[in-house]
């Protein structure tokens, strides 16, 4: 199966001498095309580091990221902001929608600042598959927590992006929207064929992913095919 995206030896390091902080120590990681992976471990292990220096957000102090082909910290700043727009699909715990754009300016903002189209058809065969269709033109103030991540992440699928990387997608939920929008999360990605990534301390989460990754101080402590 094609890599879309390979870690090699990062490193991140914050502070210095007695009072450095190794947050990532000499991972190596790597992601096959179509893959759902996890990234689980305990508050502070460095689950947000790891996925901000793959997310292309924060530069590590040491190694280096691949995706598809590309070693994103050796491209410009702005080159770095474009290729992220671009391939990487992001889902938040907070949903991150622009309060002032409807469900379907929303999703396609991303396409707009590329200059693209965008793919009507695939957007809306997204929000059928979501069951966000017929909220298309309301603003997110008016949908539920379940109905916005709904909708974030049918933005960080329409532009097809190489990775969707979602950090705790279902921290602001309750239970039962949860489960609604993990289904859905994995049914999207299998449907589109994306490769997905979440961070998260639900175990939950974890076990519908084909693989789990886990941090246990700054390093991967087990990699378990499911
Ligand atoms: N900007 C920073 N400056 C100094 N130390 C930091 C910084 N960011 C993170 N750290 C430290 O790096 C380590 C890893 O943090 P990180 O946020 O990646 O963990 P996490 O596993 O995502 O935790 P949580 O589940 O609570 O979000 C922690 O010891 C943290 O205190």
């Amino acid at each position: 199966m094609q890599m879309i995206l390979e870690g090699k030896a990062l490193c991140k390091y914050y502070g210095e001498g007695e009072n450095q902080v190794k947050a990532i120590h000499q991972v190596d990681f790597s992601v096959k095309k179509g893959e759902f992976i996890s990234i689980v471990g305990q508050s502070g292990a460095g689950k947000s580091t790891l996925m901000h220096i793959i997310g292309g957000l924060d530069r590590p102090t040491s190694g280096e990221v691949i995706i598809i082909g590309t070693s994103i910290y050796s491209l410009p700043v702005n080159q770095l902001a474009v290729f992220r727009r671009r391939e990487i699909g992001f889902v938040f715990q907070g949903f991150n929608l622009v309060p002032s754009l409807n469900v379907w300016e929303n999703i396609i903002l991303p396409i707009g600042l590329d200059g693209k189209k965008a793919d009507v058809g695939y957007i809306e065969d997204i929000l059928n598959t979501l069951g966000i269709y017929e909220k298309r033109t309301n603003l997110p103030t008016t949908l539920s927590g379940g109905q916005q991540q709904r909708v974030a992440i049918a933005r960080a699928i329409a532009s097809r992006p190489a990775i969707v990387l979602a950090d705790e997608p279902t921290g602001n939920l309750d239970s039962r929207s949860s489960g609604d929008v993990l289904d859905l999360l994995r049914l999207s990605v299998q449907k589109y064929n994306q490769t997905l990534i979440v961070v998260t301390h639900n175990d939950e989460v974890a076990r519908l992913a084909d693989r789990t990754v886990r941090v246990v101080d700054g390093s991967i402590a087990v990699e378990a095919l499911q």
